[in-house]
């Protein structure tokens, strides 16, 4: 035994986490979290300390065999959450246990390459876990399942595989509290493999590790895990905070291991939630039968769900009609942690939306007329706390996180910008690459850009019009480049931060007024005649007479004949709108643009 995790050994020695902080914080000891490791030293030393007080349950404190049913740790008082990276000092300090809310069950996300085996897993836990009642009865599609541990209930969202859907994995992995990340024994890790773990770090959900199909001869489990220290991911065997368990979706093999982490994973989050509280909860995914109508399963997060019960879904509210459990059973409420379909809506809300509840249906109205009202405000109010954010870690000279997610159409190209990207970090700005793919944007990409406050980059590929509405949507900006080293000046600015762009005027041209049209509707109509340069259509006029400038405004309108133009270049005859009806015979229209330049 080189090193233990602090909760295991909280576990293997019976007492509970908040002690064990206690003994390690006596000892001087530091630590990030109960999931970080210590030294055998400190171990023994604790071991001391714990015969002396006549508290250890076992002299033996031999790392954990998690395969076992362990006794249950007493319950996680005024404990930090397992992440090492995501808790403070402070967080350890005692806090209110919030004892009067009752535990709820985790909600885990599988996560994974094409064909590593997520079904198959799911498919393993689903037969062997999931309550008898199930069996013989109709199987129905509700993209959630419940199992049973010897620790209490799991729930797991059955989330598609496939790149197509990753904008339901992005959200899955919002609803769920745990990730899991399925990587094939025989493959390693993978492109979508890369782009889940980006997701589940970006949900900032905890994430295990299973190393599946480890029954295949060819399986190289000590590969995958070298391959995830490269992503800084390491396993708690090398040293790191990282669980990965090695399982077979075929045989079985160490699935009893995984669902023992998953519940250890989950009691340390310290999952609450008040089934007596307000409904709150996240649809998971809706389709339209034929003959019901619109089903929706509905992931109650907080409080309990009745039939009866109004709900608002972003602006469309709907009625409960009936629900039924992830068994197929008729229920009428259902507490926290529990996926269930709804009949009831009318129109099919998306996945990873969140619904509400409301009195009645006056309620539930007034609530929709306050989103529609509301939702130019907010976004304005989210544009300007952006905004103020930016001002703020500008000028500070804090390390600043530039976050990237880069497309590219080939691997070559995505190595090239890396490689030039890794040195272009500076002490005061760190960039972080969240996600490097192959291919055009994809919507995922989006959720997952508005999650981490990320740009966008591409090279050499387009977004869809779809992704690039969900961009707008989101505020998130996609940038797409035909040279590398345009896409890197887009970095510096980055880098740069948001200093407020500096534009210059530039000059375009300039038209002699040789005729004035009278036109009924447009006004006054300069026809013209380029001298200089071309004309463009909204570019900024300035009209000068003889020597004095007697108008400032835009070329609202540009004709050659009775066309439309945008431009018109020297030589050419046109006709100017200037939404001015004062223009004169032998006035001198110039036009010029404004244009961003670049800071020093
Ligand atoms: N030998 C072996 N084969 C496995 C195991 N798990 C899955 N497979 C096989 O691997 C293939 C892919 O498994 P799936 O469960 O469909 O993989 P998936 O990740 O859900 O795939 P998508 O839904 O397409 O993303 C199937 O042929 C499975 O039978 C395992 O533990 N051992």
């Amino acid at each position: 035994m080189s090193k233990v995790r602090i909760y295991t050994l909280a576990k293997d020695l019976g007492v509970d986490n908040a002690k064990m902080l206690e003994l390690l914080d006596s000892l001087g000891v530091s630590y990030k979290s109960v999931s970080s490791t210590i030294e055998e030293d400190t171990v023994e030393l604790i071991k001391q300390i714990l015969e002396e007080e006549g508290q250890a349950a076992s002299a033996d404190a031999a790392p954990a065999p998690a395969s076992a049913p362990q006794p249950a740790p007493a319950p996680p008082e005024a404990q930090s959450a397992p992440q090492a990276t995501a808790t403070a000092t402070a967080e350890r300090e005692p806090q209110a246990p919030a004892r009067e809310v009752p535990h709820r069950a985790p909600v885990v996300t599988i996560m994974g390459h094409v064909d590593h085996g997520k079904t198959s897993l799911l498919d393993y836990i689903r037969k062997t876990k999931v309550a008898a009642k199930e069996a013989g009865g109709i199987t129905q599609h509700v993209g959630a399942f419940e199992a049973k541990t010897s620790k209490g209930r799991v729930v797991f969202i059955d989330t598609p595989g496939h790149e197509a859907f990753t904008t339901i994995r992005a959200r899955g992995a919002n609803v769920a509290d745990i990730a899991i990340i399925v990587i094939a024994a025989d493959d390693s890790l993978m492109p979508q493999t890369r782009e889940a773990i980006a997701h589940a770090q970006a949900a900032k959900v905890p994430m295990l590790v299973a190393i599946n199909k480890v029954d295949l001869p060819q399986a190289d489990p000590e590969r995958v895990k070298t391959d995830l220290t490269q992503l800084n991911l390491v396993p708690e065997e090398y040293g790191g905070d990282l669980i990965v368990v090695p399982v077979s979706a075929k045989t079985g093999e160490g699935v009893e291991d995984l669902l023992e982490y998953i519940s250890l994973t989950a009691e340390l989050e310290d999952l609450r939630a008040d089934p007596k509280g307000d409904f709150s909860g996240v649809i998971i995914e809706s389709r339209v039968d034929r003959q019901a109508g619109v089903l929706a399963t509905v992931m109650v997060q907080q409080g309990t769900l009745h039939v009866g019960d109004f709900l608002v879904v972003g602006e469309n509210y709907g009625k409960v009609k009936a629900m039924t459990d992830s068994n197929g059973g008729r229920i009428k409420e259902a507490g926290p942690s529990t996926p269930v379909q709804v009949l009831g809506f009318s129109e099919a809300p998306s996945s990873g939306e969140k619904v509400v509840s409301a009195k009645n249906e006056h309620a539930a109205r007034e609530i929709v007329a306050q989103r529609v009202e509301g939702r130019r405000d907010a976004e304005n109010a989210r544009i300007q706390r952006k905004k103020t954010l930016e001002e703020m870690m500008g000028p500070l000279g804090e390390t600043r996180t530039v976050n990237l997610i880069l497309r590219a159409d080939t691997q070559g190209s995505l190595e090239a910008i890396q490689g030039i990207l890794a040195k272009k970090e500076t002490e005061d700005v760190k960039l972080n690459v969240m996600l490097a793919g192959i291919g055009s944007p994809t919507e995922g990409d989006v959720l997952l850009a508005s999650t981490a406050e990320a740009t966008i980059l591409c090279f050499n590929v387009t977004a869809s019009g779809g992704v690039k509405k969900a961009a707008e949507q989101r505020d998130i900006e996609i940038k797409s480049f035909r040279i590398i080293y345009e896409l890197i000046d887009e970095v510096d600015r980055l880098i740069r931060g948001n200093v407020e762009p500096v534009f210059e005027e530039r000059y375009l041209g300039r038209a002699e007024v040789r005729m004035v049209i009278r036109h009924p509707k447009s006004g006054n109509i300069a026809g013209s005649y380029v001298t200089d340069g071309m004309l463009r259509r909204n570019a900024r006029a300035k009209v000068t007479r003889g020597r004095q400038v007697v108008y400032e405004g835009t070329i609202v309108g540009l004709k050659r004949f009775k066309d439309d133009v945008r431009e018109v270049q020297t030589g050419y005859e046109c006709g100017i709108n200037l939404d001015w009806n004062d223009v004169m015979e032998g006035d001198i229209i110039e036009a010029s643009e404004m244009v961003e330049v670049a800071q020093a």
